[in-house]
């Protein structure tokens, strides 16, 4: 325990050394006496080599790295506990510095290794075919700790499969666009050749529907691919489900989503759970296929995975076939998209702690 006061105040006011960018570091290191360039290495072990603490970084003089020890922590995330599917599939939980708990998931096939990323502690939106939906949202997450979960899930990947991670999802609790700048820092960090080198292509962001947060990914030239969870191309169906839609209509996102199309160029994914007897009829098979028609696009049909007291029923594979059928026919990409890790709650929408509160169950 220290003698003065001084010290423990140093450390109670500690700040998460990742918070910093580049050229903050270098300032902190020049008006600490130390060379600007220092910054750089120091800046390349908490990113791209992931240090979780100061005594690993072996090529930095020990004076340094104590005082960096007083005025900075590394905040990284744990894995809490990982389960197993007979799939496959892990699903872990990870442990952030302040105790809330997020989960992450490994899916693996033979093409690729994909990660599934929290962004939020739970999450404000109530879909009402969610899990995660269910709890109250706590906080969102700090870039890094969106980081860490794909770095965690890296090691997994290659400690158990010995394959390399190739994408990853922004699918697992939370809304991204509403943790804007953590998600697009998170991305710039997976990116960048100090990061995880990882191309942007290979990542894609999945938002429920914040118009003007679709706009901005546009306008800030955000490489990362877009996906919409619409589930249904008609407001009154859709405003049942995902109370989000009363602000952020069809008809915003729309407009937004061609307002992207033309300033990027790219296709985006629209996601579309089928709920059985809700929004897997012929005639809602017609509304997405006018919808599809807005911009280049791809359509993920998504088995729906059940939820605690949730309402719905995934629909069979005699509704799923004549719906797939007849975008097919009518020339719309579609894939199906079949539930992994079911067995241990892993797959999307299925995640969730369960005491509602981000904390351990
Ligand atoms: C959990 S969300 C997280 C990202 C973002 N908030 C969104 O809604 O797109 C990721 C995907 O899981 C889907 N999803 C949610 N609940 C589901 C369920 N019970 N079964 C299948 N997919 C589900 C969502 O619709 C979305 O397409
Ligand atoms: S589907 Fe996405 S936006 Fe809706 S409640 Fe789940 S995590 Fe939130």
């Amino acid at each position: 325990m220290s003698t003065t006061l001084i010290p423990d105040i140093e450390i109670l006011n500690r700040q998460d050394i990742r918070k910093l960018s580049l050229d903050q570091l270098k300032a902190w290191m020049t008006e600490h006496g130390e060379k600007p360039f220092r910054a750089k290495q120091v800046y390349e072990w908490v990113w791209k080599l992931t240090a979780t603490s100061f005594a690993e970084m072996n090529n930095i003089s020990l004076p340094l790295r104590e005082k960096l020890e007083r005025s900075f922590t590394i905040n990284s995330v744990e894995v809490n506990t990982s389960q197993l599917s007979s799939d496959y599939t892990i699903k872990s939980t990870f442990r952030l510095y302040d105790g809330n708990i997020v989960e992450g998931v490994l899916i693996p096939h033979p093409k690729r290794m994909t990660a599934c990323v929290s962004s939020q502690v739970g999450c404000s939106l109530t879909c009402s075919f969610c899990a995660t939906g269910k709890m109250d949202r706590i906080r969102n997450l700090n870039a890094d700790e969106i980081y860490d979960q794909v770095v965690r899930i890296k090691e997994q990947t290659e400690n158990n499969y010995n394959r390399p991670l190739t994408n990853i999802v922004y699918m697992g609790m939370g809304e991204p666009l509403l943790n804007y700048a953590n998600v697009m820092k998170s991305i710039e960090r997976i990116t960048a050749p100090d990061g995880l080198n990882m191309a942007a292509r290979r990542i894609t962001v999945s938002t429920a529907g914040i118009a003007k947060m679709i706009k901005k990914m546009a306008d800030d030239g955000i490489k990362a691919n877009l996906a919409l969870s619409l589930h249904a191309a008609n407001d009154t169906k859709r405003n049942e489900i995902m109370p989000i839609n009363e602000t952020n209509s069809l008809e915003a996102l729309k407009e937004a989503l061609v307002y992207y199309h033309q300033k990027t160029g790219r296709k985006v994914t629209y996601e579309y759970i089928l709920l059985s007897h809700f929004n897997d009829n012929l005639e809602d098979a017609q509304e997405l296929l006018q919808f599809s028609k807005i911009i280049p696009c791809k359509v993920n049909i998504i088995e729906y995975n059940p939820i605690e007291g949730g309402q719905f029923k995934k629909s069979s594979d005699d509704r799923l076939e004549p719906f797939m059928r007849y975008l097919v026919d009518r020339g719309v990409q579609v894939n199906v998209r079949r539930s992994r890790g079911k067995d241990i709650d892993a797959a999307c929408g299925q995640l969730a702690i369960k005491d509602k509160k981000g904390t351990e169950a």
